[in-house]
């Protein structure tokens, strides 16, 4: 069946049909008269017919109407198929940008190694090399402990040192693409067994960093050097590797203090709003556009294992053989020579140390009387400042959340004190005290013995360091967090040492950031919504008047 307009007459002329022989559609304002010329057809259908031209009809006219209102229809059209268009290439574009892979050979490496008092520890870091200078991109991907002692108790075979290194090293090269091996920088930092080996023989500590130094050369690597941190390095370095973990720098919020407890020295570290008094305590720090201004103290003889060897020496020289001591559980004994405890640089110029060579090292299981040994070991008498914490060390109030890492996880993680309050620690650690030797030993079977009968006093010794040492009172307990990873990533020196040698702290802000995760898919989501919106209305402008712009119906 066909429709014909004709504009000449206004007239619609059908042609035949299955019934119809002919029809005449005309039509005058709203009134559409149509002459159908049957033969043999049902009532029904020339009605159907009716309607259908109709509709035709009315199509036809408001189409020609809105053309006739608005000459911008086509130009509309044309310009919402462009933004469609646009929209389509930069969904495309940010979807490809946005998940674009990560190839292996875009993440670049870099090793540390913690050359500790008591163990060296290997860590490997990885970032995406196009993203240097972001905040919270280096991670930790590796930790290999060497077995052995600290790289200073090798002060009488120092090729030893280096050698020692062998098993982790090895394990680096494993963990590094080969492609990667020489542009990785390795850097090896000692601390306070160090110092202190430094301190009673310059020349066999410097043989030893020597072992080490030839030994790590004999790798691929890039070899960046070994040396000897400062304690305000080594302070410092802590502070920025938890706050760097904890994207404080980059989001710029309130910073965290960082308490680290090792076995020869430990540091406080944090952002007072008060004035550092002393020079050697203060340093400054631009990161990320904003200024720091920082205070860092490390207490050379005070990590918990030269702790033990201060109190343990106080008390040789005060009370009568055998040695009852307090922070020892009751049943434990052990035979000691009076050197392993005097020859420590921390102790020595003891003289009263010098009469016996061996005494019976005897626990006494006291939480009370451990307190007060483990007092003695701190000088809270002079201070040539407004304020001190100890031996004379200027310290202004503590501020604000910090970090207690390193041996401060290790013993009150052991202890399970990690979350009690000031004074639930000291119940619970008096009752850890007094439990007997035998029992402790048959409750921690797989713990090595040297660290299971330390606890006691390591755990006194932390609690003094930090109210009477430091002023941590009761309220202020909960601001402590015992934290031993961030992230994946050990809290310590190491990471931040790595981050400031290789520049990757920027003092200026970088450029704004690639879009976050929730920003990408918000775009995405409303692009998707306004195409959508757009294809609609393009479909209802296009399409409509297209199909009645013609002037049949077939
Ligand atoms: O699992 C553990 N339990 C208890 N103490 C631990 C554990 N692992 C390491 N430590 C202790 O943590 C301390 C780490 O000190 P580190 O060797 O880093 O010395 P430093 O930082 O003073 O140079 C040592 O006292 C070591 O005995
Ligand atoms: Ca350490």
């Amino acid at each position: 069946m066909q429709i014909i307009y004709s504009d000449q007459f206004s007239q619609w002329y059908v042609g035949t049909g299955e019934c119809l022989d002919s029809i005449v559609a005309k039509r005058q304002q709203s009134v559409l008269s149509v002459n159908f010329a049957t033969s043999s057809c049902s009532v029904r259908s020339v009605q159907a017919r009716f309607v259908e031209l109709w509709l035709y009809v009315i199509q036809r006219d408001i189409t020609a109407e809105m053309k006739e209102k608005n000459p911008w229809h086509r130009p509309l059209i044309i310009f919402i198929a462009i933004l469609i268009a646009l929209g389509i290439i930069a969904l495309v574009a940010t979807a490809v940008v946005q998940n674009k892979p990560l190839q292996p050979q875009k993440y670049k490496y870099g090793i540390v190694l913690d050359a500790g008092s008591s163990h060296t520890a290997v860590y490997i870091y990885r970032w995406q090399a196009e993203k240097e200078n972001n905040t919270g991109m280096v991670q930790q991907i590796h930790e290999c402990d060497v077995k052995g002692k600290g790289i200073s108790s090798y002060s009488s075979s120092v090729e030893r040192a280096g050698l020692s290194l062998r098993e982790c090293m090895e394990e680096a090269k494993e963990e590094i693409p080969i492609w990667r091996h020489r542009e990785t920088p390795v850097y090896l930092g000692a601390t306070a067994g160090m110092r202190l080996l430094r301190k009673e023989n310059a020349s066999v500590s410097d043989q030893v960093l020597s072992s080490v130094e030839g030994f790590l050369q004999t790798y691929p690597f890039l070899y960046q050097g070994a040396r000897i941190i400062s304690g305000q390095e080594e302070g410092a370095y802590g502070w920025i590797t938890v706050n760097y973990l904890s994207d404080n720098f980059h989001k710029a919020r309130a910073t965290m203090g960082a308490l680290d407890l090792g076995g020869a020295s430990t540091q406080i570290t944090f952002v007072s709003q008060q004035q550092v008094e002393s020079p050697e305590n203060s340093i400054y720090f631009r990161l990320y556009g904003k200024d720091y201004h920082v205070y860092t103290h490390s207490f050379l003889c005070y990590g918990k294992d030269q702790a033990l060897k201060l109190a343990m020496a106080q008390q040789l020289q005060t009370s009568d053989l055998p040695l009852r001591d307090p922070c020892f559980h009751p049943g434990y004994s052990q035979e000691r020579t009076v050197e392993s405890v005097s020859s420590s640089p921390c102790v020595s110029g003891s003289p009263a140390l010098s009469s016996h060579a061996n005494f019976t090292h005897v626990g006494a299981g006291n939480g009370t009387l451990c307190h007060s040994a483990v007092r003695r070991i701190f000088n809270f008498s002079h201070c040539e400042w407004g304020r001190c914490s100890f031996n004379g060390v200027f310290q202004p109030p503590v501020e604000g959340q910090f970090g207690a890492f390193s041996a401060f996880y290790f013993v009150m993680n052991f202890l399970n004190l990690t979350s009690d309050t000031l004074e639930e620690s000291k119940e619970k650690l008096g009752q850890y005290c007094s439990t007997p030797w035998a029992e402790i030993k048959q409750s921690y079977p797989h713990i090595k013995e040297k660290y299971l009968a330390e606890y006691c006093f390591s755990g006194v010794y932390i609690l003094t360091l930090l109210e009477d040492g430091y002023s941590f009172t009761s309220d202020k307990w909960k601001d402590i967090h015992f934290i031993k990873k961030i992230g994946g990533s050990a809290a310590g020196w190491t990471l931040g040492y790595m981050l400031n040698l290789t520049n990757m702290i920027p003092a200026e802000a970088p450029d704004a950031p690639p879009l976050p995760h929730a920003g990408y898919v918000t775009i995405m989501v409303l692009f998707s919504l306004l195409l959508v919106v757009l294809l609609l209305l393009c479909l209802k402008l296009f399409c409509w008047p297209a199909c009645t712009r013609s002037k049949h119906i077939i």
